[in-house]
């Protein structure tokens, strides 16, 4: 366990910046939320609801939120909860106030679009005095934020470490596992935002449930397939972080990446089918498909969804395309 007289702080205070540390306050522990708007940080620590991001969960009185970013000097271990295309410039902002060995926990699910880096590279590159973490597995906020119960993945580098951090951030009702595969757990959480839009696709135009089952399948292979290409184990990937939240992603227009998913289906334009909502799986499909084809792995789905986000192909195109392709084994 972290020094507990220190805080655990938050960076980014939407819908999971606030479910986080709404979850590490109900265990009486103290978190700092940070919000980049000072206004909003004001009028959320006097209501105590964050109802931008997530409207109808009442904080714990343990969640101190604030915009002062100083306040990640003192704290024990900081979570980045700020969308994986905003990470650099957040972390760039704030790299001078980390002290030196604090735990960076990633809890952001996607791949930097520009430089085709993961979340931990990218807080390797920006703040190289911290030790990178990341979090991922099924959970959805509004779950966390109120009590419901769910299990996800912590991974670091260095095991002692991740599981001082799992101790931390466990409950009775959000259940931390450890592990030191890295990789493995940031590659789960980044590709199924990507399987889950092409999850929603089949949904919304309505190509059945035996069509969706598949589709998991396949994708859960390539996903796998690219996993062991990068030398994250295989049997993380059918852990919390890659089958888990497979399953709840793939299956639920809870998923703000089924959802955008199934608008595509639906015909919605792409500039609206997010519905002004994050869908992180939009911006990552481009830079799996590049690091996937830099590895030599072949990966239809995501080249699929990337197609259809940059509105080169139809929706019908593009399943015509995922059905066409010629036959082969299955492994
Ligand atoms: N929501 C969920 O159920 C889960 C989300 N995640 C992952 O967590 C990450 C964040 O998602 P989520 O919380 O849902 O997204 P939201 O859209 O709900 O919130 C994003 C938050 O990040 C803030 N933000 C954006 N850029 C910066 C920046 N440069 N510096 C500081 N804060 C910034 C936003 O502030 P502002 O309002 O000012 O733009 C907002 O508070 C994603 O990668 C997502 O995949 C993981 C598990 C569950
Ligand atoms: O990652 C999540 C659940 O584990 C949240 O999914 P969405 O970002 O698709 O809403």
């Amino acid at each position: 366990m972290t020094d507990l007289d220190r805080p655990i702080a938050v960076l980014g205070a939407g819908s999971w910046g606030t479910a986080l540390a709404n979850a590490i306050g109900q265990k009486d522990r103290a978190a700092v939320l940070i919000d980049r708007d000072a206004e909003r940080a004001r009028t959320m620590a006097q209501t105590r609801e964050n109802t931008r991001y997530l409207p109808g969960v009442m904080l714990s009185p343990h969640v101190e939120v604030t915009a002062d970013q100083s306040a990640l000097s003192s704290a024990a271990a900081i979570l980045l909860a700020v969308p994986a295309q905003q990470m650099r410039g957040a972390l760039r902002a704030v790299a001078a106030l980390v002290p030196p060995g604090t735990p960076l926990i990633v809890c952001a699910k996607g791949i930097e679009r520009d430089t085709g880096l993961f979340m931990t590279d990218v807080v390797t590159e920006t703040v190289p005095h911290a030790i990178p973490a990341i979090l991922s597995g099924p959970s959805f906020a509004d779950d966390v934020a109120r009590g419901l119960p769910t299990a996800v993945s912590l991974a670091s580098a260095d095991l002692t470490l991740a599981a001082a951090l799992a101790q931390d951030l466990s409950s009775p009702s959000l259940r931390v596992y450890h592990g030191d595969d890295v990789r493995g757990v940031e590659i789960g959480g980044a590709a199924k935002n990507v399987l889950a839009i092409a999850c929603g696709v089949v949904y919304g135009r309505k190509l059945g449930e035996s069509a969706r089952a598949a589709l998991v399948a396949r994708g859960f292979a390539e996903i796998t397939r690219f996993a062991r290409a990068l030398d994250a184990r295989a049997e993380t990937l059918m852990g919390l972080s890659g089958l888990g939240d497979t399953v709840l992603s793939c299956g639920s227009n809870q998923s703000r990446n089924f959802a955008f998913g199934e608008a595509l289906g639906l015909g919605v334009p792409v500039a609206q089918a997010s519905g002004g909502k994050l869908a992180e799986g939009a911006f990552t499909a481009s830079a799996l498909l590049a690091r996937g084809r830099k590895a030599g792995v072949e990966m239809p789905v995501c080249e699929a969804v990337e197609a259809l986000v940059a509105e080169r192909v139809t929706v019908d195109q593009a399943i015509e395309a995922l059905m066409t392709r010629p036959l082969k084994p299955e492994a």
